[in-house]
């Protein structure tokens, strides 16, 4: 099997990194490949098939691979780690995919490296299935992200804190692995030669046209922040909560990384936390765009000496650009709300408009997605949101200003933006169930129908449904480390 490896990274980032190999594991077998984007990437998918035990378990790499750990420090929970780094993944390689994107491959749970801190350096089947599923989810809703591209059992029990789980890998695909806490890594250490370095290699793989800008550093900045902004403005308009939005789960491409405690919020409430570790609510749904703006204020003092030699002048050109984040994120998350509400062009009220709706949707904890995808329905039907929005006497004239602001075919334009099947809580902790029982047949379904979700289709009605009443309130994610 011959994966056309181009180990950027290795060959010109030495000292970013620890030469490392994967742990030995039992029985490793293969459980799910994802055969489109083996395509997307060059590779052979049915010899996949047959080779991908031993090659995503780490067992046999191929032929061009150079497994090695990152380095990163980060923010987590607000309180900075200065040594994080890759504790239980390996980055294995970078090929190039059929569009000419430069993709890394990473496993992760291949074992203890020297980041490990005491930990395991493993992962769990419900984890790792768990990212397989969301990240495609996010894609299917076009959502940049990292995606998964196989996923493999190890035959070893691993001990966490509910008992002996089954072990397993992901095998992570994405634009690159870098974090903002990669940048922290080094700036932590005073060590801004290696900064610079990092930055002209970010700036050559992902925005390589900034390198001509008069100050490409400063340009640099302005560019992840502009990613980060649409990226966490699209997670807003899906319900998504990130769960762990710490300064080493950003990346610098504006992909989304790090599937841990995520999860789809149902029922409207700007507070919703589902995290286990998250008792203040930081990472809480409504709070993410101001996380967004405070981790992006960490990137700029990690950079900072390379934006003017004078301190006072970086600080300045610094907050110049984290001043222009709040209507970055603000700009892109109304954009697709005009989308969402079916709207034509651009006007003064649609925030009032947009906004008033959400009010009354978060008075009755209406179903995000569902809500949304019924104003397919009341571009013509007055009682079509009646069902998941009940109450406010307030919404006939809504109903009335919204459809006056509305283009053609909106009821068309409204369902091509606005999902009817997301990955609700108990259909995934159902098909994680149903897995660790040696059933994927829930897993494969949910998938099937979170790769196309704006297209309604007929056997798929219950993934469409919110959970039984009560199932959010008391449900929890886990980071599963
Ligand atoms: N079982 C484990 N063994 C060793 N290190 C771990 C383990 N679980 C997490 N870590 C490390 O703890 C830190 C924070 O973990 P976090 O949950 O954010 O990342 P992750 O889920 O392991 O990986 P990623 O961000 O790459 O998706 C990282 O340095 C990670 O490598
Ligand atoms: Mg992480």
């Amino acid at each position: 099997m011959t994966f056309r490896f181009d180990n950027s990274y290795a060959r010109e980032l030495e000292g970013f990194y620890v030469d490392w190999q994967a742990a030995p594991v039992p029985a490793p077998r293969l459980l799910r490949l994802n055969r489109g984007l083996a395509g997307e990437l060059g590779l052979d998918a049915d010899r996949l098939e047959a080779e991908g035990a031993a090659i995503f378990s780490g067992k046999r790499l191929p032929e061009g691979a150079h497994p090695l750990a990152q380095a990163y420090a980060g923010h987590q929970f607000g309180g900075f780690s200065p040594q994080l780094g890759d504790g239980r993944a390996l980055l294995i390689g970078e090929v190039t995919d059929r569009s000419g994107r430069r993709r890394d491959l990473q496993l992760k749970g291949s074992g203890r490296t020297p980041f490990s801190r005491g930990a395991d350096g493993k992962a769990t089947l419900g984890p790792v299935l768990r990212e397989y599923l969301v990240g495609e989810a996010m894609h299917g809703l076009g959502i940049p992200t990292t995606r998964a591209l196989a996923a493999v059992a190890t035959g070893e029990p691993v001990l966490r804190q509910a008992g002996e789980l089954p072990g397993a890998i992901l095998t992570r695909v994405a634009a690159s692995h870098i974090r903002v806490g990669t940048f922290q890594f080094f700036a932590a250490r005073s060590d801004m030669e290696r900064v610079r370095r990092l930055a002209d290699y970010a700036i050559a793989r992902h925005y390589p046209a900034l390198a001509e800008a008069p100050e490409p550093y400063l340009a640099f900045y302005e560019a992840v922040a502009d990613a980060q902004a649409d990226l966490v403005a699209r997670w807003m308009l899906v319900g998504f909560i990130h769960g762990v939005m710490n300064t080493d789960n950003m990346a610098i491409s504006g992909e989304t990384i790090d599937y841990g405690p995520c999860a789809f919020m149902e029922g409207f409430d700007p507070g919703t936390v589902f995290s286990s570790i998250d008792l203040q609510g930081r990472y809480a749904y409504g709070n993410q765009p101001f996380i967004l703006a405070w981790n992006l204020a960490r990137l700029g003092e990690a950079l900072l000496p390379l934006f003017d030699a004078d301190a006072g002048r970086a600080a300045e050109k610094a907050n110049a650009v984290l001043g222009t984040v709040g209507a970055r994120y603000q700009a892109r998350w109304l954009e697709g709300m005009r989308a969402k509400l079916g709207l034509a062009g651009a006007e003064e009220g649609d925030l009032s408009l947009a906004e008033d709706l959400l009010a009354a949707m978060q008075g009755a904890r209406a179903d995000w997605t569902l809500t949304f995808r019924r104003l397919a329905d009341a571009v013509t039907e007055d009682a079509a949101l009646r069902p998941v929005l009940q109450g406010p006497d307030t919404l006939q004239s809504w109903l009335s200003r919204w459809r006056r602001r509305l283009g053609p075919e909106a009821a068309r334009r409204i369902r091509a933006v606005n999902p009817i099947y997301i990955a609700r809580n108990h259909r995934v902790e159902e098909a994680l169930a149903a897995a660790h029982a040696g059933d994927l047949g829930p897993f494969d379904r949910l998938i099937g129908a979170l790769s196309d979700p704006f297209t309604e289709r007929a056997g798929l009605e219950d993934l469409a449904q919110p959970a039984p009443a009560g199932f959010n309130e008391g449900y929890r994610t886990f980071c599963g480390t």
